[in-house]
Order: structure tokens, then sequence, then C-alpha cells
């Protein structure tokens, strides 16, 4: 049975009543469902009635079958993570339960961050964005079968005959990968990518030469001049798309570890910055609008003060998960600083955005957190949202929303704040 992702349950085979409801309160705090069963019989008609988004299988076992039963008759019936939590054990015992089905270990005490990541990843590859690939070469005939190739294979193709524009349109489209020819009229390949390799915005992103050039020394020369690999035209799309695809996943991992939080893997606070103001330059550009909302958790200190800076921590990251769920793919939302968010709303009206910040508000101030001991507690945020005025620079845009953050600390917090 096919089920929504988004609020498909987490199976948990366990038979510790106690540890199950730790597992189920920490998964709870990310706004996931977790549903525990002393029984893998029960739990292997569950997953017959709603697929699962993980399943998670204690060490400790069921009270009706072996592990070594079970695990493999689960990986059959699930499609997604099957997770084992135990405490640390053997690489034969690892791979063992491996060959049985299993895809993740967690090491014991359970991490519930590390599950939400792993969850967060598998449900991004599930809707992977389109790698985007700039094609320079002055041949048509490469171009088109190149872009028909690329295209066929799910990803975003952009063409241009004369390098001279290619600068430009970097900077524009930003592409993940640029597919370069050796030979073309005004320069050639290897002189565009050692300009493009100056350009520290251009920093990493792989430059593939595509020519019928098969001298290596020329080859290997290119490649010095800031070229990452060389494809030998010889019309082999599978080839094309393997490499192609390979070096854009490999790019895109680099970039999350430069432009991302650790904690929170939202923007960093240097790349929202970066990303807001060219959001403002378009606005101005296009004479279109745009919201800046700053959000910040309140009573943050005290939380940390009284449970800890681990659950302060998940806190955070549980505010971050809602902001990627509600926000996602565009990389308009970032870590400001430490308990303090930001959302860039590119096109929307100060009370469309207001209300957004406002529906996640709630929905935030609804969560149930878990403190180290087990007791229940709720947390709420302030919000500030501004709208672009004419001429309008970027920094008196975030002051202007972080004043009205400040006013809705001021009347009571848990409330968001509009600049008028
Ligand atoms: N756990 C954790 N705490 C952090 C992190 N970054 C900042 N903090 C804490 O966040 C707290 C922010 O506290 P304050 O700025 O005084 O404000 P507040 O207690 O949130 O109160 P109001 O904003 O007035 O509602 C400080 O205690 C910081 O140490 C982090 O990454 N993890």
């Amino acid at each position: 049975m096919v089920s929504d992702t988004s609020t498909a349950p987490i199976y948990l085979l366990c038979r510790n009543g106690d540890y199950a409801a730790t597992v189920s309160q920490q998964l709870a705090m990310f706004g996931l469902r977790a549903v525990a069963f002393p029984r893998a019989s029960a739990l292997l008609a569950a997953i017959h009635g709603e697929a699962p988004l993980a399943v998670l299988v204690d060490e400790a076992g069921c009270e009706d079958m072996m592990l070594t039963q079970v695990l493999p008759m689960i990986a059959r019936l699930n499609s997604g993570p099957l997770v084992y939590l135990s405490l640390p054990m053997a690489a034969q015992e690892q791979i063992e339960l491996a060959r049985a089905g299993v895809t993740d270990f967690l090491p014991k005490p359970f991490d519930s961050h590390r599950l939400i990541d792993q969850i967060d990843r598998m449900l991004e590859a599930q809707s992977p964005q389109p790698a985007r690939v700039l094609i320079v070469d002055d041949s048509e005939t490469l171009t088109h079968w190149a872009s028909n190739v690329l295209t066929m294979a799910g990803m975003r193709v952009r063409s241009v005959k004369n390098p001279l524009k290619v600068p430009q349109l970097v900077a524009l489209e930003k592409p993940e990968l640029i597919l370069l020819d050796m030979y073309m009229p005004e320069c050639t390949g290897d002189e565009l990518a050692k300009v493009l390799r100056q350009n520290p915005a251009f920093d990493g992103i792989p430059i593939v030469f595509l020519s019928s050039e098969t001298q290596r020394g020329r080859q290997l020369s290119a490649r010095r001049m800031g070229g990452d690999d060389f494809l030998v035209k010889n019309n082999d799309p599978d080839e094309l798309i393997d490499i192609v695809a390979m070096m854009v996943d490999r790019y895109r991992r680099l970039r999350e570890l430069m432009t991302r939080d650790s904690l929170t893997r939202l923007l960093n606070h240097t790349h929202l910055i970066e990303r807001l103001l060219q959001e403002v330059a378009r606005a101005h550009e296009t004479v279109r609008p745009l919201a800046f909302a700053m959000i910040d958790i309140d009573h943050f200190k005290s939380v940390n003060d009284r449970y800890g800076h681990a659950v302060g921590d998940r806190v955070i990251k549980s505010l971050a998960r809602l902001l990627r769920q509600n926000f996602p793919g565009a990389d308009l939302v970032g870590r400001y600083g430490g308990e303090e968010f930001s959302i860039i709303f590119p096109d929307a009206s100060l009370l469309r955005a207001a209300q957004q910040v406002d529906d996640l508000r709630q929905r935030f101030s609804e969560l149930c957190h878990i403190s180290g001991n087990g007791e229940p507690l709720t947390i709420s945020f302030s919000a500030g949202v501004a709208q672009l005025g004419n001429g309008m620079q970027t920094e008196q845009l975030i002051e202007t929303a972080d004043a009205a953050l400040y006013q809705a600390k001021a009347a009571g917090r848990n409330q968001v704040g509009l600049a008028r």
C-alpha cells in the first residue's frame, strides 16, 4: 500500500514498553508518529495496512519470533529503511544483519537526531531536484544530442554557443555542472575554464570538457586550467549521464557542507544573507514584492538552563525540520544565529508572509518536546515580518524585521509582529 510519506508512521518493534515509549516521545518532538509493537505478527500486519516511513527494530527483539526470522520478512514487505537499534557490535554480526535486510544501524542510546537526518535524506532522495547543467558548445549537433540525452534523464539543461556569455549566465542560472567544448571561435574551453575558476562565487562548479580531442597532453593541460574531467565525444549517452549525475551529486554534497549549518541543515548565516541580497536585488529590478521574517525561540535560555543543552539542540532541530517541511527545495530558510531563523518570501505580500509564519508558529507551539527525564514541555517562538520598501537595502530590511520581532517579544511572545 502506498502512503503519504509526510504523514506515514514509523514502526518500532520492541518488547520493552518503557524503551518504546522513550523512542516514540523523541520522534514526536519532530512531528513524527511512532507506533510500537511488542509482537512481530502485529508489525507485519500493520506494514500491510499502512506503509511506514521506516521500521526500527530493537536488539532486544520481540515476543513472538526470532529476529533472524522476522528481519527478512520486514525487509520483503517494507521498501523504506530498516533500522537496527543496538549497543556497538562486532563487524561480523553487522554483516549478518545487513544480509538479513537491515539497511541502517543506530547505536544506543537512541539518538533521534541521527534517525531524523536519515529519514530526511531518504525523503529528499525520493523527490530529487533536477540537476542543472549548462552546455557550452558552438556545434548545434553536439549541443542538441547532449541536451536531449540529459533532459531525457530528468536534468534541466541550458545551452549557449558563445563562451563569452558564460560568466554572466553562470552567475544567473547557477548551473551545477558545465559541459564545455574545447575549441570554439571566440576562445578555447580551457581559457574559459581558467576565467571561471578566478571567480570565487563559481568555485567548485564541476567543469567537464566534452571534446573530440584525444591527445592526452592536451587533455591534461585542459584539466590543469580548471577542468574536472574530460569526456571524449563518443555518442555514448549512458557514459554522459553517469558522469554528469555523479559529479553533480558530489558537488551538491560539497556545497551542502559549505553553505549549510551542521545542526539544522538550513542555510548558514553567510549564505542566507547572500541569498537575501540576491532576492532584494531581483525584487528591486523586477518591481516585485519581497517579505522577510525573523524567528526567535522564546525563553530559550531557560530551556537550556532547566533541561540541558542537548534538549535545547533537539528543540532547534525540530523547528528547523518544520521549516524545511514547509519551505522545501528553494533555499529560502536559514539559521540566522543560535536560536534565530529567517525566511525569505519572494513575490509575497507582508500579509501573506505573516500568515504563513503564523501557521508555522501555531504548529510549532503544538509540538510536544520531551526533557531528559521524560517531562513533556511545549515551546513557542516569536517572529517579526517586514516588507521590502522602495529603495530599501538588505540591511534595513533585516533591521525592520528584527524590530517587528522585538515588538512581538515585548507584547508577550508566541506571536508574529508586522512591520508596517
Ligand atoms: N542548546 C543550544 N542553545 C543555543 C544554541 N545557540 C544559542 N543558544 C542559546 O540560546 C540562548 C538565547 O537566549 P537569549 O538570547 O537570552 O534569549 P531567550 O532566553 O531565548 O529569551 P527571549 O528571546 O527573550 O524570549 C542562549 O542561552 C544561548 O546560549 C545552540 O546551538 N544550542
